[in-house]
């Protein structure tokens, strides 16, 4: 048994857990660390006092997305999935069900699966599962960090058909690791961790239309039961859930329309954009000129529009202190393949060829919110962390780390 040490001269990344043996592991911002190694292959490297980590080619990424339920993480997840291409499964031959979905690029992790109380649990504790005290924050901060530096994880899994905790589920590093939910960004730590994040705030007006549309139409509820259930939810969803909104990096907000006068339909939506400036490997999407304040009715010759019509914003504007681009759509779209108008004037987009945005949007027509603001925005957001993806990579992979031993 040889009892190694590592000291760095730099900060390792999770590629050097490779030099350690199992379960022990050189994390973020390590400098230093003793291990125990049965592996000549491992206390020879030791000896010869060189260790050469080639930064990059088992880099995690990772992605928050925060909203309450209900509110559209699943549809922008398939969005943003699609971006990458192949489709996002849960994990073969696993729990039927597992909240997780993979593809080759993305695992997709519900935080729902750190409740720590169950349904019964919480029914007898009076808490809410938006309440912190139903969550297991220091098992979600050492598993999302295990994941970033490369270590696979046994996750738990919250039944959402029986309510109760079920066995744990093996969940491997992926190239991009989202964790979406209701916390993602509470814990200071597990925020720490994020490599870029979005909150999705829908109104209480959108909320309500969105909730009744599926609960009442696909699971069931009456109105009342979904009405009370908004309002129970409404004093932690304030405390906990609305607070992230500051800590993101993009925000995708939807409103009722202004285009119609004092409408109550929920129908015509008004979807905001908002971006924080200065982001590491994000750059604000723009329209026409970046960094003036444009109003842009794009109905005309070129774009068909019906009653109310469509009407772009953008410019710059502060958000909980903090500088940030807004770009927004009020409106729908009637025909779909002449988005690419719109999107010729759009700037920073991210896209590898002329029309992909459009192209997306036409894949997934069938998609809630395809025809207005939130359709496009969640797709230019997932071409936007594809590119943040590919910046990260090949920034480490041009600085190769060495560690001496
Ligand atoms: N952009 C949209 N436009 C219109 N309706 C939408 C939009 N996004 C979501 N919805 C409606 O909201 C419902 C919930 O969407 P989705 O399943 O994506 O939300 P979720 O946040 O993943 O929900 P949960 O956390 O409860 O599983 C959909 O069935 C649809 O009715
Ligand atoms: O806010 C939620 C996140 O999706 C759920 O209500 C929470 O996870 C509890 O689930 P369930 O209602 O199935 O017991």
């Amino acid at each position: 048994m040889a009892i190694c040490t590592v000291y760095t001269t730099q900060s390792l990344n999770s590629t050097c857990s490779i030099y350690t043996p199992a379960k022990t592991h050189l994390g973020f911002n390590q400098k230093h660390v003793v291990f125990y190694s049965s592996s000549k292959k491992t206390s020879r490297r030791a000896a010869n006092g060189v260790i050469t980590c080639s930064a990059g080619d088992s880099q995690t990424v990772v992605i928050g997305l925060a909203a309450d339920s209900g509110c559209g993480k699943s549809t922008f997840m398939r969005r943003l999935t699609s971006v990458f291409g192949g489709a996002a499964e849960p994990p073969k031959g696993g729990n039927p069900d597992s909240n997780t979905l993979i593809s080759d690029t993305t695992t997709v992790i519900c935080l729902d699966d750190y409740h720590s109380l169950d349904r019964t649990g919480r029914k007898e504790k009076g808490v809410t599962a938006l309440d912190p005290r139903a969550n297991d924050f220091d098992l979600m901060y050492e598993q999302v960090k295990a994941l970033k530096d490369g270590i696979a994880v046994e996750k738990p899994i919250y039944n959402h058909v029986t309510g109760l905790l079920d066995p744990p589920e093996l969940i491997k590093p992926p190239k991009i690791l989202v964790i979406e939910g209701l916390h993602p960004m509470f814990d200071e730590r597990v925020r720490d961790l994020l490599d870029f994040s979005i909150y999705l705030d829908i109104s209480n007006e959108v909320k309500f239309a969105w909730k009744i549309q599926r609960d009442m139409a696909e699971r069931g509820h009456s109105l009342e039961s979904i009405k009370a259930s908004i309002e129970a939810r409404k004093p932690d969803f304030d405390a906990y859930i609305d607070p992230q909104k500051q800590h993101a990096d993009a925000v995708i907000e939807v409103l009722p329309t202004q285009l119609i006068p004092d409408d109550n339909e929920g129908k015509v939506l008004r979807v905001k954009l908002i971006m924080k400036e200065g982001v590491k490997y994000f750059s604000p999407v723009y329209l026409f000129d970046e960094g003036s304040t444009i109003s842009w009715i794009p109905c005309g010759r070129k774009l068909t529009c019906s009653y109310p019509g469509i009407k772009f914003f953008y410019g710059p504007d502060t958000y909980f202190g903090h500088e940030v681009s807004v770009l927004e759509m009020d409106g729908q779209f009637d025909r779909l393949d002449e988005l690419i108008y719109v999107e010729s004037h759009l700037s920073n987009i991210s896209t590898k060829f002329y029309g992909e945005i459009t192209q997306q949007m036409l894949k997934h027509a069938d998609f809630p919110g395809s025809n207005n603001g939130t359709g496009l925005f969640q797709t230019i957001i997932g071409l936007k962390i594809r590119d943040l993806y590919e910046q990260i990579i090949t920034s480490k992979a041009g600085a190769p780390v060495e560690a001496k031993a």
